[in-house]
């Protein structure tokens, strides 16, 4: 419970229509989950417009409705408010709502196209084993201490968000990690928390269909780090190209992470291979379980962030050296017949590059690379026929198949990916579009000690075909099928 105008504190109000001195019982930006007492704030959205339930959230009990344009009608005894963005007041109203709960914690944020899963379980991971209670909000789930909840999307929206960072505080998490995907920036998810510390891992080519162009996504992704406070930590890559762009306006304390460069957080790698990395960390010599040079660079942003926060430099690097990645990234396991079956969720042009990349230089002859991948649907479609390219570019074999096809028809994806290819490409190249069969072919295709790569939908347990999720796990369908080869 609240009184309206406490939450309002920081919402630019264009106008006022009625009493702002009542009681709130909850803010939504739902009308489905409106009850009694809640304020309603209508989000003009992609498909639809929340002033469209307006009518409905006060029938399920809103007392106040906020709006960038007031409807025709206004109900008597309710309240309206006109904001001229709806996104930033819900965000500035919820972190009131529920007592600023980012001001409670040390919440650091993970931005960037790839990796932000990775290191901020890698973070979540390394602080709970330093002795803190931790949250987590991420791609593959929610964790509040130890429990563990599912999680929509990589980052909540703002409503969700501060009740989960309220729940934290409750349960006494002190440090909370959490990934800023960048339409969350975009649509103000995160808009009035109050960061500690903010990491970039990269920027390249994914959600076009959403930003436009590259620059409009490198624009949002740096209005994350323009809006840091001044006590706050930022560190980027500095061996990015985007690296320094991003931090150019911070006013935040400057870090820069590097494999390359001199740099605050320096690394180097002795060693990259199936076992592990090694590489000397700020003069240090450590052994990761972690594999490939792009977890390098994750762990150099972990590494940074942990001294960052003021933890003892031996200690991190003690338990860094025994931790494992987040679920579905670089899973790899052996079959029977020493085929090596990997696991990724490498789902841009980039990510894929980087993991064919590392599974080269893990080859010790001429064991085939069998890539198993498709694109996801109602998602950017210029990003089609890149990762065929690249993968066709990069594997022995190439197998192109279904992700999610979500609304799309997944003989349309296969086509845009099929596009990308050039003749090379196209010999290599079958398309099988039941995920299911792909993976067994795949299988059947390998011999001793060559290497399947499984792309793009990592920890999913299920493949999205028209609205509806049926149950898929790329892991066990892969240890079925290597199953059969014994039998
Ligand atoms: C493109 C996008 O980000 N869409 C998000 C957006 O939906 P939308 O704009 O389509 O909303 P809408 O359906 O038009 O509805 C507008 C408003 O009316 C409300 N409404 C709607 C129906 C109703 O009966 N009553 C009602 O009040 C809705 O709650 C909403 O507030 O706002 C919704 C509520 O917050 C989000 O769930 C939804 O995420 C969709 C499901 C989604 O797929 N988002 C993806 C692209 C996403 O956000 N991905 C990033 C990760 C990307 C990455 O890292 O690779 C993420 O952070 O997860
Ligand atoms: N630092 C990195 N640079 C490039 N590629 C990476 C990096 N880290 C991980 N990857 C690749 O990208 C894939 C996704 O990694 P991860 O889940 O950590 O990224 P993410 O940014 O959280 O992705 P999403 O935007 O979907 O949430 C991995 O499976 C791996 O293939
Ligand atoms: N968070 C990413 C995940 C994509 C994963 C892939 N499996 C797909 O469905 O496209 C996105 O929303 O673009
Ligand atoms: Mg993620």
């Amino acid at each position: 419970m609240a009184i309206l105008q406490d939450i309002l504190y920081k919402v630019p109000l264009l106008s006022v229509n009625g009493n702002t001195s009542i009681p709130v019982t909850g803010v939504q930006i739902d009308s489905r989950k409106v009850v009694d007492g809640n304020v309603f704030v209508a989000i003009p959205g992609e498909h639809a417009n929340g002033s469209q339930f307006i009518g409905k959230a006060i029938a399920a009990g809103a007392v106040a409705i906020v709006c960038e344009l007031f409807p025709d009608q206004m109900e008597p005894g309710i309240t309206y408010l006109q904001v001229s963005n709806a996104h930033e007041a819900v965000a500035y109203m919820a972190h009131q709502f529920y007592g600023e709960p980012s001001k409670k914690v040390k919440l650091i944020g993970v931005t960037g196209t790839n990796g932000k899963t990775t290191i901020a379980t890698l973070l979540y991971k390394l602080f709970s084993e330093l002795g803190h209670t931790c949250g987590l909000l991420s791609t593959v789930q929610n964790h509040i201490g130890k429990e563990v909840l599912p999680a929509t999307h990589t980052t909540p929206d703002a409503v969700s968000l501060n009740a989960l960072l309220a729940r934290m505080v409750e349960e006494g998490c002190t440090h909370v990690f959490m990934e800023c995907s960048s339409h969350a920036i975009h649509q103000h998810r995160i808009t009035g928390l109050h960061f500690t510390g903010a990491l970039f891992s990269n920027i390249t080519h994914d959600h076009l269909d959403y930003h436009k162009t590259f620059d409009e996504y490198i624009r949002v992704k740096k209005s994350f780090f323009d809006n840091l406070p001044s006590d706050a930590f930022a560190i980027s890559n500095l061996d990015e190209k985007r690296g320094t762009v991003m931090l150019q306006n911070t006013v935040a304390r400057k870090y820069y992470y590097s494999l390359k460069n001199v740099a605050d957080f320096k690394g180097k790698i002795l060693e990259n291979a199936l076992s592990g990395l090694v590489m000397i960390v700020n003069d240090k010599e450590v052994h990761f379980r972690l594999i490939g040079e792009f977890n390098a660079y994750n762990l150099m942003a972990v590494y940074g962030a942990a001294i960052c926060a003021g933890e003892d430099n031996d200690e991190v690097l003690r338990v860094m050296s025994m931790l494992t990645g987040a679920e579905g990234r670089f899973d790899y396991i052996v079959s029977n017949d020493k085929i090596i079956g990997i696991i990724d969720y490498a789902h841009t042009p980039d990510a894929l590059e980087n993991v064919l990349e590392t599974i080269k230089k893990l080859r010790k002859g001429h064991e085939q690379v069998i890539t198993v991948v498709g694109c996801g649907g109602d998602r950017d479609k210029t990003k089609r026929p890149v990762m065929a390219r690249v993968s066709a570019e990069l594997s022995t074999k190439l197998i192109l198949t279904s992700d999610n096809p979500r609304t799309e028809d997944p003989q349309q994806i296969l086509r845009d990916m099929e596009e990308g290819l050039d003749s090379a490409g196209k010999r290599k190249s079958i398309t099988i579009s039941d995920r299911r069969e792909a993976i067994k072919t795949a299988v059947a295709l390998a011999n001793k000690e060559d290497i399947i790569l499984i792309a793009g939908k990592g920890h999913e347990k299920y493949q999205d075909i028209n609205g509806v999720k049926h149950d898929f796990d790329d892991k066990a369908v892969l240890l079925e099928m290597f199953a059969l080869l014994n039998k």
